[in-house]
């Protein structure tokens, strides 16, 4: 006895010091993230330092696009590089007026003079430059000022075409290869690289042309051996390399341009690549110590500014409405929304509004979409509402505001859309409403990317930001450092410099957790609306009674849920099914914390939105209201024990049932589990039909899903582009992947309300199961992806499904193979 007594009490303190180990670990991690956030701070102070000693010894100094070293250009001391800045070469005279009479711009912008000023004088570069600041300008303006012709290799066939229809507007002579060619114009591209007299200055190229066409290369080598091959123009360069986020295997084979051609000037562009991607382009094009100039991505003419989005949504349109008829009356600018669905709404809402504003999204028709872009470039049209569908080679000057109806799904995504606007220099304003709801809307979106959950909450971060200067945390996202001062007053934190209280949320975290650990133990699933209704006093009366719900304002409640997600709090967990994806909110790694009496969580919060949306006065011209703050902050909110609350709203009968996990925020209200049993019976007459009707619904749901997704998942990359343009004929959907259609295991609310109760009940464990699976399958490797599914591959899958109980006739190895065939194809799909 006393044996067994000792053992239970040796295994009790065991448990204790098992707990206390692992919050102790946790706070651990919580240091060590602490730690990370400083040394960066601490390196971005050292870096602001450095600049701060360059700019006192001018000798040393870098403009404001600054050039960041490589070992070609530490060898080359600064004094020399300055050189490069000059127009005492022996082509200067020709640049300045090739510039303005062919060109017909005044001045360079900067480090365009430099970088021209180094491929002239024969050195291997790549130029990192932000999008619209002038990358062409660099090799279209030394091929003008140069013998013989510059190879251009760009992996868009669009930009090849605007470029080649530009540089003919302006008399210079510009032909471009690539599998549309037609024979005349290959015979008379391939004469012309060999013809002294020729008057042809640029070539464009695909790379595939450059890996597959033998004669190509024949007559590059007679070109090169006449030095008439005077320049080679790698465009877009980081999709040389694998890291960087747009690889195409075609710019690997590159290499071999400077191999055959070891004298001609390499020039790299592009407005993405980070030092390491540019060190791994340089080995694959084989150019040796390059020089890399970087040119400052910040666009100091731009205001940036965060909204928050009413809940309701005529109210966020009503505020953009009267931003466009008001401050940017006449003016032309762009909307960005979400979803094909959103383009054709809020367009149609601000026409009613009497703006005119057109949507534009990749299922329109191609001569719609061009009649669009066409009307808005000639100013027929002030807004475009559109996707990220309408993305690069929209190169538009006097776009003078970018409204985002919807955040980006990363920082840098929302550096590039917003960068439309400005284009030619002068202020414009860049506004992005920020929804609760909608972080969740794009989480279930980019939830196969591999980082897309960590660069949307960067890009929710920013949001929520209230006074930290936002070019600073967009900074961070280009290795580089803009202090308030570079800021100018150009963002609203740093114009409105509000002090806002540091708010002490542990209380409120508190009562969050409790409510999801309530949840938890009673088997559900919380999205975030839930979470958030239930919170605030809305949800199910039962409910009610066993939580604390809060009196704070459904906005500052939905702040403190965000910031909770954003700081692992809280988490996100997804449920899958072939139709959509779910997003549940769950306990975060660091929830423990909570429960540990000194552990303190505090957060900088804005104070509602007073009323109907504060339209602000934003850009250079004069400073923007700040919105009335209530008098209660989120700190001195009472809790409040609803149950005996009389405020509290009624619950109906309704209300009082359990949370279906299949029921998301869109969804029709929950139905009891009683009445869907008495409705099952009913049913069964009906039942084939109906369950003809559900399928085909959801056949349809899943259609206009991947249709969105084929929009808002579509990098500005080339390869999105060029499928979205390529794949599908005129006016048609994206047919959804066969797989999906044909699936042995239904997976969809909607079907599950019409079969048995024992086939719910498999159907709930392969639910669960295909949820965890295709986590598990999402980090295999993408190389395993469009081939057959490899042996281990599907052994990793069949193994629990042996603990499961299938659906009579299906099989672990059919099951198996289809979840692979269905997961790897809804990757694609995403990948497009
Ligand atoms: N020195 C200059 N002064 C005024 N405008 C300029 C100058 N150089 C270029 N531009 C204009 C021409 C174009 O309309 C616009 C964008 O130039 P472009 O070369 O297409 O940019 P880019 O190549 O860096 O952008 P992207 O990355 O989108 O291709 O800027």
């Amino acid at each position: 006895m006393d044996v067994g007594g000792n053992t239970n009490d040796v295994q009790e303190e065991l448990e204790s010091v098992e707990a206390e180990l692992e919050l102790l670990e946790l706070q651990i991690a919580e240091l060590v993230e602490k730690q990370t956030e400083l040394s960066s701070r601490k390196n971005m102070l050292l870096l602001k330092l450095e600049d701060a000693c360059n700019a006192a010894h001018p000798s040393s100094s870098s403009s404001s696009a600054s050039s960041k070293s490589s070992s070609a250009e530490s060898a080359m001391t600064k004094e020399e590089m300055k050189r490069y800045d000059g127009t005492d070469f022996t082509w200067s005279s020709d640049l300045e007026q090739h510039l303005k009479d062919s060109f017909q711009l005044d001045k360079f912008r900067p480090l365009q003079l430099r970088a021209i000023n180094l491929t002239l004088a024969g050195r291997d570069l790549f130029l990192v430059m932000p999008t619209g600041r002038g990358k062409s300008l660099c090799y279209q303006l030394p091929a003008v000022c140069s013998e013989g012709f510059t190879l251009v290799v760009t992996p868009l066939v669009s930009l090849m075409e605007d470029q080649t229809m530009y540089l003919k507007s302006i008399d210079v002579s510009a032909v471009m290869l690539n599998a549309s060619s037609s024979k005349e114009n290959t015979k008379a591209a391939m004469a012309g690289m060999t013809d002294p007299n020729s008057p042809i200055k640029l070539i464009y190229v695909t790379p595939e042309k450059i890996a597959k066409s033998k004669m190509l290369m024949s007559r590059l080598e007679k070109a090169y051996k006449a030095n008439l091959l005077s320049r080679i123009a790698v465009d877009e360069v980081h999709c040389c390399s694998q890291w960087g986020h747009d690889f195409r295997p075609d710019y690997k084979l590159l290499g071999i341009l400077k191999r055959q051609f070891p004298k001609v000037p390499l020039l790299g562009l592009t407005a993405t690549a980070t030092s390491s991607v540019l060190k791994d382009c340089e080995k694959i094009l084989c150019v040796k110590q390059p020089i890399t100039l970087t040119a400052s991505f910040n666009r100091t003419n731009l205001y940036y500014e965060v909204r928050i989005k009413d809940a309701d949504h005529d109210v966020s349109i009503n505020d953009i409405a009267s931003l466009i008829k008001g401050k940017y009356k006449d003016q032309s600018g762009i909307v960005y929304v979400f979803s094909q669905k959103d383009a054709e709404s809020v367009s149609a809402e601000l026409q009613k509004r009497e703006i005119s504003a057109y949507p534009y999204h990749s299922n329109m028709d191609p001569s719609d979409k061009s009649r669009v872009h066409r009307k808005w470039a000639s100013n027929k049209i002030q807004v475009v509402v559109a996707t990220v569908a309408f993305g690069m080679g929209i190169d538009k000057a006097d776009v003078r505001f970018v409204i985002h109806h919807t955040i980006s799904k990363s920082i840098e995504n929302y550096y590039q859309e917003s960068g439309r606007a400005g284009r030619d220099d002068h202020p414009a304003d860049c506004i992005v409403y920020f929804g609760f709801a909608d972080i969740f809307r794009i989480s279930t979106m980019v939830v196969m990317e591999n980082v897309g959950q960590q660069k949307l909450l960067q890009m929710v971060e920013y949001c929520q930001n209230v006074d930290r200067c936002r070019r600073s945390l967009m900074a961070v996202h280009f290795d580089e450092v803009w202090d308030d001062e570079g800021c100018d007053q150009m963002c609203d934190t740093c114009r409105n410099a509000q002090d806002y209280p540091n708010v002490d949320i542990t209380l409120h975290a508190k009562q969050v957790v409790q409510i999801l650990e309530l949840a938890t133990s009673m088997d559900e699933k919380l999205t975030p609306l839930k979470l958030v209704e239930a919170w605030t006093g809305k949800g199910p009366a039962k409910r009610r009674k066993m939580i604390q719900t809060t009196t704070m304002p459904r906005q500052q409640a939905e702040a403190v849920i965000v910031r909770l997600l954003l700081q692992g709090y809280l988490r996100e967990d997804f449920s899958f099914t072939p139709y959509t994806t779910y997003f549940y909110v769950k306990l975060g790694r660091k929830a423990p914390l909570l429960k540990t009496p000194t552990h303190t969580l505090k957060m900088k919060m804005r104070a509602p939105e007073a009323g109907p949306a504060v339209v602000k006065a934003a850009s250079g011209q004069g400073k923007s209201k700040e919105p009335k703050r209530s008098g209660q902050s989120a700190g001195d909110a009472p809790v409040r024990q609803v149950s005996k609350d009389a405020s509290a709203p009624k619950a109906s009968e309704e209300e009082e049932v359990t949370f279906d996990p299949s029921v998301t925020e869109n969804s029709q209200p929950p139905v009891p589990k009683q009445k869907l049993l008495k409705e099952q019976r009913n049913l069964s007459k009906r039942q084939e039909k109906r369950l003809y009707i559900s399928q085909n619904q959801t056949k349809k749901n899943l259609e206009t899903e991947q249709a969105d997704k084929a929009d808002f998942c579509e990098d500005r990359g080339p390869k999105a582009r060029q499928s979205n343009h390529s794949k599908f004929p005129k006016g048609r959907r994206r047919p959804p992947p066969s797989a999906a259609a044909s699936s042995p295991v239904p997976s969809s609310p909607s079907q599950a309300s019409v079969i048995s109760d024992t086939a719910a009940e498999e159907l709930c464990d392969l639910r669960n199961y295909y949820s965890k699976q295709l986590k598990r399958i999402n980090y295999i490797s993408l190389e395993h992806l469009g081939q057959p599914a490899e042996p281990g591959v599907l052994s990793c899958i069949r193994e629990p499904l042996r603990s499961l109980r299938l659906p009579r006739r299906v099989t672990i190895a059919r099951t198996a193979r289809s979840l692979w065939t269905r997961v790897s194809g809804r990757r694609r799909l995403v990948q497009r």
